[in-house]
């Protein structure tokens, strides 16, 4: 196996203190990534070791499967109905934890499963922090359904918010469109900021074909941010300080 890099070290950090969060009997959401991958693992060795009876719903079939492989029961959300804590992963975290989320294409079920937690923890390497949402692509899942017409309304939002954007392009993989785990398409939205994440997600939403947008908003209750040297700085909403 090739040896760990400055960034895997620094995702495992955040993975450790993030897992060092759940507590026996804990009904949790496991998410997403390659930070999330560490995450696994990491819970697979306290269950391993100290015998934790968790309940655990995944973010998706990559995760479950992972899970799987690792000894950890995964069950559909519905059988659980509601979560203690989620841990996933982020693209970008502001200042007031709002995140974008998606790269992997799972922010559907990522969504889903945050919103159905008592408390969402990200887990990420420094190189996620930034002072404005945007630089990252904004994933946004379509139907496949008229997916021209979607693409259309989401320009002229775009257009009518003054958010420069580059051509939207379909995602790709392997030489043909990706399918998220519910089969819909991904467009990736180039828009190098965004000035106003609460007004871009409201217009998105109202978008006939769009199933869902990689924006979380207030959704996110604090980040654990990994450094390569094994330390972890604990990034919590201003909002949530006064
Ligand atoms: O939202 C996600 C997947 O849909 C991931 O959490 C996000 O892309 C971060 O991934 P990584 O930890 O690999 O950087």
């Amino acid at each position: 196996m090739a040896d760990p890099t400055p960034s895997d070290a620094a995702k495992d950090a955040a993975a450790r203190a993030a897992v060092a969060l759940v507590e026996d009997g804990m009904r949790l959401g496991l998410g997403t990534g390659s930070t999330a991958v560490f995450m696994v693992h990491r819970l697979a060795e306290r269950i391993r070791t100290e015998g934790l009876r968790l309940r655990c719903a995944a973010t998706s079939r990559a995760t479950c499967e992972l899970a799987g492989q690792l000894g950890i029961e995964i069950e559909e959300l519905d059988a659980i109905g509601w979560l203690d804590l989620t841990l996933d992963g982020a693209d970008e975290i502001d200042p007031d934890l709002n995140l974008i989320k998606g790269g992997g294409g799972a922010h559907l079920r990522e969504k889903i499963i945050a919103a159905a937690s008592d408390r969402m923890v990200v887990i990420a390497d420094p190189t996620k922090v930034v002072e404005q949402l945007g630089a990252f692509h904004l994933p946004v899942e379509v139907l496949g359904f008229g997916v021209e017409a979607t693409r259309i309304h989401i320009q002229r939002l775009l257009d009518a918010m003054d958010l420069s954007q580059r051509p939207m392009l379909v995602r790709q993989r392997d030489g043909a469109a990706f399918r998220t785990d519910e089969g819909n398409l991904i467009l990736d939205l180039s828009l190098k900021c965004i000035p106003d994440p609460a007004a871009l997600a409201r217009g998105l939403n109202a978008v006939p074909g769009v199933v869902e947008h990689g924006l979380f908003l207030n959704m996110c209750q604090l980040a654990l941010i990994g450094s390569p040297d094994g330390s972890v700085i604990e990034l919590t909403r201003t909002e949530d300080l006064t």
